[in-house]
């Protein structure tokens, strides 16, 4: 068990914050205190965002060769570095189960050497073309600093997505964590502790932290994830000042079982999507339309893989640990009385497990009979529910996926490739999965349609989010400019709009 943290921040290479409001930090499952955390002052942020702009005045003028090996080395100390205490500090801060935070803190390392390469590749390419006696060309150039504000549920993995590209890129960072996840965030800011000094630096603090982040002429860009509502008043902020943002939102993901569909596998697939991290992954599954030609057989496959998940303390032997807040397992809460009072049935679950009432459990929710008019249909749950919906065929399965504000991501299980190829076309969302749900790769763009974002992260769209081009137009010598002027006579009209000459 990691010390009890106490209220700091970190700039690389050390750097203790003096002053700021302390909270308290609670576990989710056991109410108890985990540590305190503390805001950054408006001062410190500004001496911060100083820090870092210096940093990377140097840092943009590195080769790319040695950004790179700076990189590698980056994914080494992460191989290399014990973060044990790490991923207890995030299962007793948000409740994740723990082999699920190792899991987590296992995929960043690969991230940083992915990047590394691609950006020392890109630095021998030119993009544009030669004329004779003219070299006409684009280039990157990095933006500066970039803000991070990140979102409880993947507090690590999801800061390395966009801090690899950007550093890549040749910028410095400037994380800011969520509320939630300080300790856990600030634990692992020591791999970074090799970086070039001030580079990179966490910035604890609330919703004020992030806005002055957004807002200040010391930053240049700006990396969001977290919810709907917040995105769009950080896509506003950044907006206004023209400032880069990429928009990581919420979802509602639907998944479709088609009449085609191996029942054994969709079913095991639906727990994965409806209650992995208890439904608080962004591409959770909260909608399933059933066809009903399978539909009852699939309930009941699924019901029986749900009962084999065990529900408790994420340091313990569970698979399904608590919510990260009381204000999350209210709105859970809500969410299935409001549909159970408009005609869904209660397959299983749909209460606080009676031996848990010390934390922020729900138990794993499977709901039958759901229909449009339901909150639950509408709301993003962030919580272990599935809302399951019986539909006459795929078609319909497609337009109810469809009919929806949200478009992150969609699963479909299908056995037949007609219905497969139909899906990836007619989707409307950033991702579709086929027989495997909620499955990611750093060489392909993540992020959402319609309210679930704007922007890519991975791959290369990732790393151009983080840097802009400049056009350059270069003559061999210099040469007097006179092909426009002055106008030859003929090219005049009088006021009339007859030709002078
Ligand atoms: N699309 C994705 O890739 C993705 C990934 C993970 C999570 N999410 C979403 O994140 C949400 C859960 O995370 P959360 O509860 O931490 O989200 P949240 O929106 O409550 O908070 C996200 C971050 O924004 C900060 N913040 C709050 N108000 C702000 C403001 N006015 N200006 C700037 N920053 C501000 C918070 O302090 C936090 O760091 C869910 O909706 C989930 O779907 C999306
Ligand atoms: C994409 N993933 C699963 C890592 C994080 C979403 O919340």
């Amino acid at each position: 068990m990691p010390d009890t943290p106490t209220a700091r921040y970190f700039l690389c290479p050390g750097y203790h914050a003096s002053a700021g409001q302390v909270h308290d930090v609670i576990d989710p499952a056991t109410l108890e205190t985990v540590g305190e955390r503390t805001e950054v002052t408006t001062e410190e942020l500004s001496s911060v965002l100083i820090r870092v702009n210096e940093a990377q005045a140097l840092w943009k003028q590195v080769d790319a060769k040695s950004r790179a090996k700076a990189l590698h080395d980056l994914a080494h100390r992460i191989e290399t570095t014990d973060l044990t205490d790490c991923a207890i500090l995030m299962s007793r801060e948000m409740g994740k189960p723990y082999p699920e935070a190792i899991g987590e803190l296992q995929n960043c390392a690969p991230i940083f050497r992915y990047y590394a390469e691609m950006a020392r590749d890109e630095a021998g390419k030119i993009a544009g073309t030669t004329q004779a006696g003219s070299f006409q060309f684009a280039k990157y150039e990095p933006l500066g600093v970039s803000a991070h504000i990140m979102p409880f549920n993947f507090p690590v993995l999801l800061m390395c997505w966009t801090v690899a590209a950007s550093l890549a890129a040749g910028n410095g960072c400037v994380v800011k964590p969520a509320e939630i996840t300080t300790l856990s965030t600030l634990e692992f800011m020591k791999v970074f502790a090799g970086l070039p000094d001030n580079l990179m630096a966490c910035l604890p603090g609330g919703a004020k932290v992030g806005k002055a982040l957004v807002d200040s002429n010391l930053t240049h860009a700006v990396a969001f994830t977290g919810s709907v509502t917040v995105g769009q008043a950080v896509a506003a902020a950044a907006g206004a000042r023209m400032k880069p943002a990429i928009i990581e939102a919420g979802g509602s993901d639907p998944m479709i079982i088609s009449a085609h569909a191996d029942i054994d596998v969709a079913s095991a697939g639906a727990v994965t999507g409806a209650f992995h991290m208890s439904g608080q992954v962004c591409t959770s599954t909260e909608r399933l339309y059933v066809v009903d030609s399978v539909h009852d057989r699939f309930v009941e496959a699924f019901a029986a893989e749900t009962a084999r998940l065990r529900i408790g303390n994420g340091l313990g032997k569970s698979e399904i640990g608590p919510l990260s807040s009381k204000f999350a397992r209210d709105k859970v809460e809500r969410l299935v009385t409001d549909a159970v009072s408009k005609g869904a049935d209660l397959i299983c679950g749909g209460r606080i497990p009676p031996a848990l009432d010390n934390g922020w459990f729900y138990e794993p929710t499977i709901l039958t009979n759901c229909s449009a008019d339901m909150d639950i249909l509408n709301e993003e749950c962030f919580g272990p529910v599935a809302a399951i919906l019986r539909v006459p065929d795929f078609e319909a399965a497609i337009d109810g996926a469809n009919a929806s504000d949200f478009g992150l991501g969609a699963c479909v299980f299908t056995r037949s490739l007609e219905e497969a190829h139909e899906a990836h076309e007619r989707l409307q969302s950033g991702m579709v999965w086929i027989n495997n749900p909620m499955i990611d790769n750093d060489a392909l763009p993540f992020g959402g349609w319609k309210a679930s974002g704007m922007g890519r992260e991975l791959g290369r769209q990732g790393l151009d989010a983080f840097r802009r081009t400049k056009m350059v137009i270069m003559d061999h010598k210099p040469v007097r400019q006179e092909w426009w002027y002055p106008y030859p006579d003929n090219w005049f009209l009088d006021a009339g709009g007859r030709k002078l000459v």
